[in-house]
């Protein structure tokens, strides 16, 4: 009989081996679960055989080893011998292999080509006209330019009408003038600008005949390509350090009355005519789609990113041994402490739910963006405050729960050698990226607000399929019916919290307080309600995911893990369901979420497992597949430089003098 968990290797440790022989399920079909389909789940299989055929790709030092010059060098070295060889690993037109080819062998910390592909030719695509189309998106494509997404300034990045580059036309000479009129309007932070774009999208306010139109995206030539020196009139360069993506080199940039021809305004849905006439776009927020786009891509992102931290914790908590159970002959594995699963399982749950629920959140976004392209908007602000609600839980719960799995795996957790502390790094940026976490909870906010307002002028029944339960009433719970009635619990706190929010920034404005007051004294409960919205939409789609499977094993563990996610997250809000749940019903539960995690704790490798994320993508001494990681540990830690000689001359320059000295 051919293994279930298609991990089993001779030379394993045999805890992990023990592990993998307990599965129920076969990680393969799990991996097409996760990955889509079995076809592509094959595929980065074979996409990672074809890679580790190829010396050259792999990391030529850990990356924790590698200086920020070196990173940055690393990551130009390995994408050179990519392009190389791209064709024999990949099939170049399929953007998901391509990801998956650069995950792999890039790693996560960042390199020249990440916003190239991510939101330099995704703007292209949704902003750019089809004249400007044939000029630029072939050229990026075959990346003989590289591109970047210059947004952000050092003085506004969440407030965008507040942005000061300034793009003022000139019907002389049928220009657009580039300037940055102080230092606080220096582009600040986009990723890839610093040293490596030579164009980029850059968005800025519309200037005609002295009315701001607002900020608009413009194809803006950086660096001569050529020499790739800056062009006259542009300042560029590094922000220098940051807590992860060392290995990119996020960028500043200035203009100085930089002159752009008037067909570089990216002009999809709005122009300028040689007049100077501004045609105005369908939609008032059309120039934000680049950032839909990664909002809506970033539940699959960050789940990934928490999955890594999981295999990584959860396989080296199954090699751990620690402390005693009933058999005082052996310590036991620390998996097997109902707190390390406590801390782990739950995490392994959301990991799943973010990966599914962004299927489908990306496939709101595909069909969004063919709406758009025929001209119908309509669906552009349901979208913007799902993904806004969506990018801020995924992100947070993605954070706290890599910190959780680096503290699962104890004093070697905080060693880069596990790598969990570059994944956090590179996760929480999330929080901040694509709009700040609390800005982007309080744009889902209004939108549940105004529901409300629906609500309460009678038209419920033209309330959009997602909000729909806010005009519901509370029903009985018999918690013994599994996860739909956990759904309806959910429900509940969150219709609760939104009316209770909402009836609060009422109540303010009502009493004569400016809107805005009257909004931000209510904030933090709006934020309340935006957290419960957003979870209810990830706990619903996990459930409809599930639903669909077919293979009955598969079908089964999920059920299984679906069990923990329910559980854990109805107790996680306890406070909001006081009214509803008695306390017996909690301590129901409550048990319930013990029960679930013993009936997860003989699969907990294999789904970590079923990620599929080879040793060379996790690049983690403690999340080995084969879970040898004493003799590595030991391995890596001789590599470090500061052991190639036993003297360091730090020692005999400072320690040894102020040790002689001290003798006298
Ligand atoms: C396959 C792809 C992979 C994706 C990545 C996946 C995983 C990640 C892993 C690795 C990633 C690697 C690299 C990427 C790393 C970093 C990239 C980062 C890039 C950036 O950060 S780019 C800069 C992002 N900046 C922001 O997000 C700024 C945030 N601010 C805003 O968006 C806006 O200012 C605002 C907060 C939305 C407000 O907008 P504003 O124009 O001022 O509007 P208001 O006047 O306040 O509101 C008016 C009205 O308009 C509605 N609205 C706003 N936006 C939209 C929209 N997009 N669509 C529809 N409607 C919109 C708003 O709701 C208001 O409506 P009302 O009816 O209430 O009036
Ligand atoms: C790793 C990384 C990569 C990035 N890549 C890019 C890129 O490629 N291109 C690009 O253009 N930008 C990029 N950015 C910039 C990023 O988009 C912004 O930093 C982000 O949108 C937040 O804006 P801010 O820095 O202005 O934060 P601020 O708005 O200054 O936030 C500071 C605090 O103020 C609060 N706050 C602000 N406004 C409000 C409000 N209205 N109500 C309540 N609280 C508020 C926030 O919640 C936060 O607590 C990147 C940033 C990072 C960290």
């Amino acid at each position: 009989m051919t293994a279930l968990n298609k991990s089993i290797e001779p030379g394993d440790s045999p805890d992990l081996t023990e592990e993998r022989a307990s599965g129920t399920f076969d990680t393969n079909a799990m991996a097409a679960v996760i990955y889509g389909s079995d076809k592509f789940a094959q595929r980065r299989r074979e996409i990672s055989e074809a890679i580790s055929k190829i010396p050259e790709l792999a990391d030529s030092a850990p990356l924790p080893f590698l200086d920020r010059f070196g990173k940055v060098t690393e990551g130009s070295r390995k994408l050179s011998v990519i392009l190389e060889n791209i064709d024999k690993l990949i099939d170049p037109s399929s953007y998901e292999e391509g990801l998956h080819l650069y995950t792999e062998v890039m790693g996560m910390e960042g390199h020249p080509l990440a916003l190239h592909e991510v939101m330099f030719i995704p703007a292209l695509i949704a902003q750019a006209s089809d004249e400007q189309q044939v000029k630029w998106l072939g050229r990026a494509r075959r990346r003989e330019i590289i591109g970047c997404y210059a947004q952000t300034e050092m003085g506004h990045g969440s407030n965008l009408r507040a942005l000061e580059t300034t793009a003022t036309y000139s019907p002389e000479t049928q220009e657009f003038i580039l300037h940055s009129p102080t230092i606080t309007s220096l582009k600040w932070w986009p990723g890839a600008l610093g040293k490596s774009a030579n164009w980029a999208v850059v968005v800025a306010n519309l200037i005609i005949r002295d009315k701001n139109y607002g900020p608009h995206p413009f194809m803006v030539q950086l660096r001569d390509e050529d020499s790739h020196e800056p062009l006259p009139g542009i300042t560029v360069g590094d922000i220098g350090p940051k807590m992860a993506f060392n290995g990119g080199d996020n960028g500043f940039l200035g203009f100085r009355n930089y002159r752009i021809p008037r067909e570089y305004l990216l002009n999809r849905h709005a122009k300028v005519e040689a007049d100077g006439r501004y045609v105005k776009p369908p939609h008032a927020k059309i120039n934000h789609s680049a950032m839909i786009r990664v909002r809506s891509h970033m539940a699959t992102g960050q789940g990934a990113l928490l999955a890594h931290a999981l295999v990584i914790a959860v396989r080296y908590s199954a090699v751990r041994r620690q402390g005693y159970l009933e058999d005082k002959s052996r310590e036991v594995k620390v998996l097997d402490y109902q707190t390390q699963q406590h801390r782990l399982f739950p995490s392994i749950a959301r990991a799943y739910a973010f990966i599914f629920c962004g299927f489908e959140t990306i496939r709101l976004y595909d069909q969004l963006l063919i709406d758009v392209q025929n001209g119908n908007t309509s669906g552009m602000a349901d979208l913007h405050a799902l993904t806004s609600g969506l990018k801020s839980v995924v992100t947070y719960q993605t954070g706290e729960g890599i910190e959780q799995a680096r503290m699962a795996c104890g004093g070697h957790g905080y060693s880069m050698a596990s790598y969990i502390s570059e994944i956090y790094g590179v996760a929480i940026g999330g929080c901040t990226y694509e709009g700040e976490n609390m800005v982007m909870l309080l744009q889902l906010g209004r939108y549940l607000v105004k529901s409300i307002e629906m609500i309460q002028n009678g038209k419920s029944r033209e309330l959009g399929p997602m909000v729909a339960y806010l005009a519901e009433n509370e029903s009985e719970i018999d918690l013994n019916l599994g996860p739909n009635e956990y759904l309806k619990v959910f429900e509940y706190a969150a219709r609760n919290q939104t009316w209770r929010a909402t009836e609060k920034f009422q109540k303010l404005r009502n009493s004569g307080m400016s809107n805005e007051k009257a909004w931000n004294q209510a904030s933090v409960e709006l934020t309340r309600a935006s957290r419960l919205h957003t979870r209810l939409y990830i706990m619903s789609t996990f459930i409809n995911h599930v639903g669909s499977i077919v293979d009955q094993k598969v079908k089964g563990v999920l059920i299984d893990l679906l069990n923990v996610h329910v559980t854990y997250e109805v107790m996680d809000i306890g406070i909001y369901v006081q009214g509803l749940l008695s306390s017996n019903q909690m301590d129901l539960i409550r048990n319930q979420l013990y029960v679930s995690l013993e009936t997860i704790r003989p699969n907990a490798v294999s789904l970590v497992d079923s990620f599929q994320i080879s040793d060379m993508q996790l690049r983690s001494v403690l999340g080995r597949r084969d879970g040898n990681v004493y003799e590595n540990l030991f391995k890596w830690a001789k590599s470090s430089p500061l052991n190639k000689t036993d003297v360091l001359p730090s020692v005999t320059q400072y320690l040894k003098p102020m040790m002689e000295k001290s003798k006298l």
